[in-house]
């Protein structure tokens, strides 16, 4: 908290001064929070019409302020008509700056606005640029250098324009500077981020690609933390290491469910300017394992059955892009299967809410900054059998017929479903929503999904239920064919497996569906999952609850 004496100083005007703005006097000031100018109202302007106008005045956060450049350095990768229109500009104004700054738009989109300035003196410009300057340099959790990796595959295949168009020019004008690797496999960013890439030089990586190149992130950054740190990840129990670098995500995939839910929406501008100033979303992340075998990290859905089926159909036709998900979504639709085993959870404490509260995380969401007791530390600790000795809510057990098992570590809000599989679910809480979809007849399955789609509750059917938790594990009812150690990355399996389906267009197979881990298939039916308290973050803030406007 700042006292008195720290308010008056931030509030101190660093900068004031006359200047010209769209052939209009203003008067420009600059504190340590805010650069704010005024349109002055000439006193010959007033009298004449009579009648005094409101000027306007215009506020801009110098946290939310990109760059500021002198006219004539402007950035040449304008248009040709932008860069004459600048250089004639200049000519009638020699001492002119540009301030670049963010500004809000419909749907939680942000754009890079700007407003110029022309001084009366080519060194009052030299100084309200030096001055802005030395405050955004007080700024320290903005990055300056960040490592970027490009899937130029990932969604329509337009990763690399994406970048080079809209993302590197504002990096460049915030005066970041990035190195780009264009990957040429799967795995290589997982792999150069493990072993390879110096990461001390950098403040940041970030993808460019959808939910499955930000997996090998994850997959990557967490790896090489818990190597650095000499922690194992193949026990369940381990307590992981948070990583430090902060991970951006520029969405060019075909779901990019992971920045729409921290972010609000899936543009690649929006997210670059949270980048620019800074931003820091903690986030929780699940381990997955096999007994004591480490299969996968997971951020949003973890979704044995439906999800699973619907992934493993997909990854057969990815040559159609983002239409994969809708036919192989209409096929595991209409197989209709379901699967049997035992779901066992530690739920949530009650103070971290409930799946169905409606109190969805946003910006600053309190939930997500509650602190863990040691109590609660030590019931999570705590495995199956000696749970019930430290907390009276110890693990609880269900069996049954289930067409879908969902561990939503976050809302999991994307185009496809706005508000997500589990709208209420926390970014940052160390707790996931396990939803159940028993087996019901395919019109109530029907209505379920159509909840995704519109404000009904899709939690409000006898045959879904919902638990807020802290770990869970999932046995198939039939025992698995023993597989070997580590095989988390088998070949693909046939097709779904019919136990419950009346279509003979599935083609059978095993009792068991497989795992849908942020989009990547598991192979193991049985697993044991855990989630991590704000392991890893994201340059972003979660959603805003109000569009604030400038
Ligand atoms: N150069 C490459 N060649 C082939 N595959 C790649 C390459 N680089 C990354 N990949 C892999 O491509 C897969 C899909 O990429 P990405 O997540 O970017 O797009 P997507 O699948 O269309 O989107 P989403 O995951 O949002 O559905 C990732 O799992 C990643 O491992
Ligand atoms: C009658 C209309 C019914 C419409 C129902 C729509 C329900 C949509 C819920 C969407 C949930 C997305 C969860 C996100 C999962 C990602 O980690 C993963 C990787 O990108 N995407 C998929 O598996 C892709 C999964 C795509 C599922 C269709
Ligand atoms: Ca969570």
């Amino acid at each position: 908290m700042t006292g008195p004496a720290e308010d008056t100083k931030s509030q101190l005007t660093l900068l004031s001064s006359k200047l010209l703005h769209q052939h209009q006097a203003v008067e420009a000031a600059l504190n340590r929070h805010v650069f704010v100018w005024k349109e002055i109202e000439e006193k010959s302007q007033k009298r004449s019409s009579g009648i005094s106008k409101t000027s306007r005045s215009h506020i801009v956060q110098v946290s939310e302020i990109v760059g500021i450049h002198k006219v004539e350095d402007e950035d040449h990768t304008k248009s040709k008509w932008d860069q004459k229109k600048t250089l004639q500009f200049s000519q009638l104004f020699p001492n002119a700056f540009t301030v670049f700054y963010v500004k809000r738009t419909k749907n939680h989109r942000w754009r890079c606005n700007e407003a110029t300035f022309s001084c009366s003196s080519a060194e009052l410009c030299e100084q309200w640029i030096q001055v802005t300057r030395e405050q955004l340099s007080l700024l320290t959790n903005r990055p300056k250098r960040l490592l970027v990796y490009i899937n130029p595959f990932g969604g329509k295949r337009r990763g690399k324009r994406i970048y080079e168009e809209k993302v590197a020019p504002v990096f460049q004008q915030a005066g970041i500077s990035a190195d780009v690797i264009v990957t040429e496999r799967a795995n290589h960013a997982r792999d150069h981020l493990t072993t390879e890439a110096n990461l001390q030089q950098y403040d940041g990586v970030v993808c460019v690609g959808g939910d499955g190149m930000f997996s090998e992130i994850l997959h990557g950054l967490v790896a090489r933390t818990q190597n650095d740190n000499k922690v194992d990840q193949n026990r369940p129990d381990a307590e992981l290491k948070p990583c430090m670098l902060r991970i951006g995500i520029i969405p060019a995939g075909s779901t990019d469910c992971i920045c729409f839910a921290t972010v609000g929406t899936n543009d690649p501008v929006t997210s670059a300017l949270h980048i620019i100033i800074g931003d820091s979303q903690p986030m929780d992340v699940c381990s997955v394992h096999h007994n004591d075998v480490f299969l996968r990290y997971s951020v949003s859905l973890l979704g044995y059955g439906f999800y699973g089926d619907v992934l493993a159909d997909s990854e057969k036709k990815r040559w159609l892009g983002p239409a994969r998900y809708d036919l192989s979504g209409v096929k595991a639709f209409l197989c209709h299967n379901y699967y049997k085993g035992t779901v066992s959870f530690l739920p949530a404490e009650d103070n971290l809410g409930h799946p169905r509260d409606k109190l969805q995380c946003r910006f600053g969401c309190s939930i997500c900054q509650h602190k863990q007791s040691s109590k609660d530390k030590l019931r999570e600790t705590a495995d199956e059998e000696t749970a019930a000795e430290v907390s009276s809510s110890s693990w609880k057990v269900i069996c049954g017929k289930f067409i879908a098992i969902n561990a939503a570590n976050m809302s999991c809000a994307c185009p496809r479903s706005p508000k997500g599989l589990s709208p209420s679910a926390h970014l940052a809480d160390g707790t996931a929503d396990l939803i159940l979809v028993r087996k019901c007849s395919r019109l109530d399955f029907f209505r379920h999904l159509l909840r995704h789609t519109n404000t009904d509750d899709q939690f409000d059917h006898s045959f879904v239920e919902v638990h807020r938790v802290r770990k869970f594990h999932f046995e198939p009812l039939d025992p698995q064919p023993l597989l070997l150690e580590n095989q988390s990355e088998l070949p693909k399996k046939p097709g779904f497996c019919p136990l419950g389906s009346a279509q003979t267009t599935c083609i059978p197979s095993a009792a068991h569906s497989s795992w849908n881990c942020d989009g990547e298939i598991l192979h193991h039916a049985a697993i044991q999952v855990s989630v991590h308290r704000q392991l890893i973050r994201l340059f972003a803030r979660g959603i805003e609850e109000q569009q604030q406007r400038v």
